[in-house]
């Protein structure tokens, strides 16, 4: 059994969109520091507003969130910059400044750290350009330092996006779907890149998969999500073909 403090918690959360749409229904359950976690559930279900809520881009409508002991619903202006700081996040879409290259790119994961004049001068610092080089090292991916974004292939593109947020040296990493638009081969290079992180660096890691291969490869524990409820939640040492194919027994989708 996990017995280490819960980097994250979640305390009877909801979500209600404006319009009405439930998007998380009484949500409760604890993260443990260093957890490779795996979301899975059918479109819909609320895996990207659950990982959302956990760096208030999206905001919750009761409950309560904690994050390394402080609830952070309350958090403006400097905490919730020192909050977003410490959890890095992978979108599907890579979100690269294509014409730039992948120097300009992974230094931009800095930017919390500067006053905006400095970084719109471009007027990065010696030290953080070598932190630049060391985050593509931990990619695999210094020799394309030079290289303009868009010139990188889709997974190559996904692992300067992981490199980025490697320069806030994140406590936490959210990743949205963040092979969905791969093919199998790009798609292990960047799920191991994640689990490399997680084990070396004890990067706590949330990823949401649609893929239930790939979640039983590399999940610690998988939770699975239908209509904003939390209907599963196993390590996976106890995961089974079964209990997965249930969660996507609604419309029959499988991996
Ligand atoms: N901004 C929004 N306004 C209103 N409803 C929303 C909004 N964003 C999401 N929803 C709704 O909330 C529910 C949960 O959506 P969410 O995107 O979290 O699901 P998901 O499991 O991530 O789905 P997918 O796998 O398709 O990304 C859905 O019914 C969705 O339509």
């Amino acid at each position: 059994m996990e017995q280490a403090t819960p980097i994250i918690s979640f305390k009877g959360v909801n979500k209600v969109y404006n319009n009405g749409t439930v998007g998380l229904k009484d949500i409760s359950f604890d993260i443990p520091r260093g957890q490779f976690l795996v979301v899975v559930g059918l479109s819909g279900a609320g895996k990207s507003t659950l990982l959302r809520t956990i760096n208030r881009m999206h905001e919750i409508t009761s409950g309560e969130i904690t994050v390394e002991d402080e609830a952070i619903g309350d958090y403006k202006g400097k905490a919730l910059r020192l909050l977003r700081r410490k959890i890095g996040m992978i979108f599907q879409g890579f979100n690269l400044i294509n014409r730039s290259s992948v120097e300009k790119n992974v230094l931009s994961g800095r930017v919390s750290y500067y006053a905006t004049w400095k970084t719109i001068l471009g007027l990065f610092s010696k030290a953080d350009k070598e932190k630049a080089v060391h985050a593509l090292e931990r990619v695999n991916l210094v020799e394309k330092l030079y290289t303009r974004a868009d010139e990188l292939s889709g997974g190559q593109q996904q692992r300067v996006a992981i490199a980025r947020t490697l320069m806030q040296d994140p406590k936490i990493i959210l990743a949205d779907e963040p092979v969905a638009s791969l093919d199998p081969l790009t798609t292990k290079t960047v799920m191991d890149t994640l689990k490399r992180l997680n084990q070396e660096d004890g990067i706590t890691v949330i990823v949401n998969l649609h893929s239930v291969a790939l979640a039983r490869e590399y999940a610690d524990r998988i939770i699975g999500l239908r209509a904003g409820q939390l209907v599963y939640d196993q390590p996976i040492a106890k995961v089974t073909v079964d209990d997965l194919d249930q969660i996507y027994q609604a419309e029959g989708e499988k991996a």
